[in-house]
């Protein structure tokens, strides 16, 4: 059972050709139904055990499992309305010697396995099968998902059905899009990745912890990256995302518009055409507090002129051509309506409607959200597992771009920057708890780094 984090995300049929490259399906099969049976059997306990198994392949795990935990000792049932149809879950079935009781009529247990559905689910559950798996879950004190929870679609993470929320899914081989993107990622749980001897590779990952660089003996503020971050209308927007680029590490952050105050670390200076002539400037933010008043326009296009490499955000993005050549390095970081706006409807999963984004702005995306997900013009892409719900606050948006500044003036290709900013942010609002307000989310970025 290992963590998600660095994992290829593979899709349904990625999944598919990785199995087949893989030879002997039913030996794959009992693998699988193997590593299931040791990962129930170890959350499980001593405790009683329920599976519910469905007509295809998930379900011929289940079978398996079922056979190897009574075998291993376990108190094991198994439900199932439908006889299984493939012929691996067919030979799974009969090899299973105990009885099968009606999904409608199962008493429940105190773990419940759900083997009904996984990558080969086209349709919304019958309702009765709903209904059962609902009231099975209900009742039980560890819910478990086989590959996926039933009911959610592999590849975008939406929910056909609505399942139960689940403590743990236990993902085969590999971790697919629904573990990652919302609505089905929440009724996963926690997600742990079960090795069945089949090598996956792929070219999006799910966001893995950032290689950081680190002040040596020899290092001076402008080795450590100098970020100069525009302001505009709300001085507050630009004011945390400069501190955020302080927090996160940059050596010189100098914050340029209107306002006074602490921190005594920030220089400040008025806004001027001339403000971005500085050669020693690795990393210009705009967009936090811009505004979209008379001259933002200007301050836009003189930072992009600057050929300094560029975090757009907020209000920025409003104003952003994306299909404008632009010369420099250029991290975007849309939310939903941002990304909407720029980009128009977006087709497919959050994973490939950012990665075309990617491609057609020739920038990294970070598509902001509870399952954010950052993708580069060359196709790479990485998403971020499980972010506080209490992200949801107003400047939290401008603390991520600040800290985005500072990985690139730091020296990180502009893929790896934001997604170090997105996992620092991610790791400072753990560090909050609840309730936390977006200065707090800046001063934690020093804790986790
Ligand atoms: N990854 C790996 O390396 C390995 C993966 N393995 C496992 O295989 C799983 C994928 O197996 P799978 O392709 O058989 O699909 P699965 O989800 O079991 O169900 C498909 C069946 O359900 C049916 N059906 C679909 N929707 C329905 C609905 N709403 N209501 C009712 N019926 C519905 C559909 O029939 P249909 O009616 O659509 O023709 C078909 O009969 C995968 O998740 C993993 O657990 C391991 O065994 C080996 C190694
Ligand atoms: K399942």
């Amino acid at each position: 059972m290992t963590p998600i984090d660095g994992y290829p995300i593979l899709t349904t049929a990625a999944m598919r050709a990785a199995e087949e490259a893989c030879g002997d399906p039913a030996m794959l099969m009992e693998r699988a139904g193997a590593a299931v049976a040791a990962a129930v059997g170890r959350l499980a306990g001593g405790s009683a055990i329920l599976i519910l198994c469905g007509p295809g392949n998930n379900g011929g795990d289940g079978y398996v499992a079922a056979r190897l935990m009574t075998a291993a000792g376990h108190a094991v049932r198994v439900a199932a309305d439908d006889e299984p149809r493939s012929a691996l879950a067919i030979d799974a079935r009969r090899r299973w010697t105990g009885p099968v009781e009606p999904l409608g009529t199962a008493l429940p247990a105190p773990i419940l396995v759900d083997a009904l559905f996984g990558t080969g689910l086209t349709r919304p559950l019958e309702n009765r099968t709903a209904a059962a798996l609902h009231r099975l879950a209900d009742a039980a004190s560890l819910r478990i998902a086989i590959d996926l929870p039933s009911g959610v679609a592999t590849d975008d993470g939406t929910v056909p059905t609505m399942p139960p929320r689940f403590d743990v899914t236990l993902a085969l081989a590999a971790p697919k899009p629904a573990h990652l993107l919302q609505p089905a990622a929440r009724q996963a749980g926690r997600v742990r990745v079960l090795d069945i001897g089949v090598p996956v590779t792929g070219d999006a990952h799910v966001l893995a912890r950032p290689v950081l660089p680190d002040p040596g003996p020899e290092s001076h503020k402008y080795s450590r990256g100098m970020v100069a971050v525009v302001g505009g209308d709300m001085a507050g927007a630009a004011e945390l995302a400069s501190l955020a680029a302080m927090r996160a590490g940059a050596g010189y952050v100098l914050y340029l518009g209107e306002g006074q105050g602490p921190p005594h670390g920030l220089v400040r200076r008025r806004w001027s055409p001339d403000a971005l002539d500085d050669p020693r400037i690795g990393a210009v933010v705009i967009g936090p507090g811009l505004g979209r008043g008379d001259g933002t326009g200007a301050r836009l296009a003189t930072a992009i002129g600057s050929g300094h490499e560029l975090v757009i955000d907020g209000d920025a993005l409003r104003l952003l051509d994306v299909d404008a050549p632009r010369t420099a390095t250029t991290i975007l970081t849309p939310h939903a309506g941002e990304f909407a706006h720029l980009f128009g409807k977006a087709w497919g999963s959050k994973i490939d409607a950012t990665r075309m984004a990617a491609r057609r702005a020739d920038a990294v995306i970070v598509h902001k959200g509870a399952d954010t997900v950052i993708a580069a013009p060359d196709g790479r892409v990485a998403v971020s597992a499980g972010s506080s719900d209490w992200l949801s606050a107003a400047g939290t948006g401008d603390v991520l771009a600040g800290a985005a500044g500072a990985m690139l003036a730091a020296g990180l290709p502009p893929f790896e920057a934001a997604g170090a900013a997105v996992w620092l942010h991610r790791a400072a609002a753990a560090v909050c708890g609840r309730s936390f307000i977006a200065d707090d989310l800046a001063a934690a970025l020093s804790r986790v780094r």
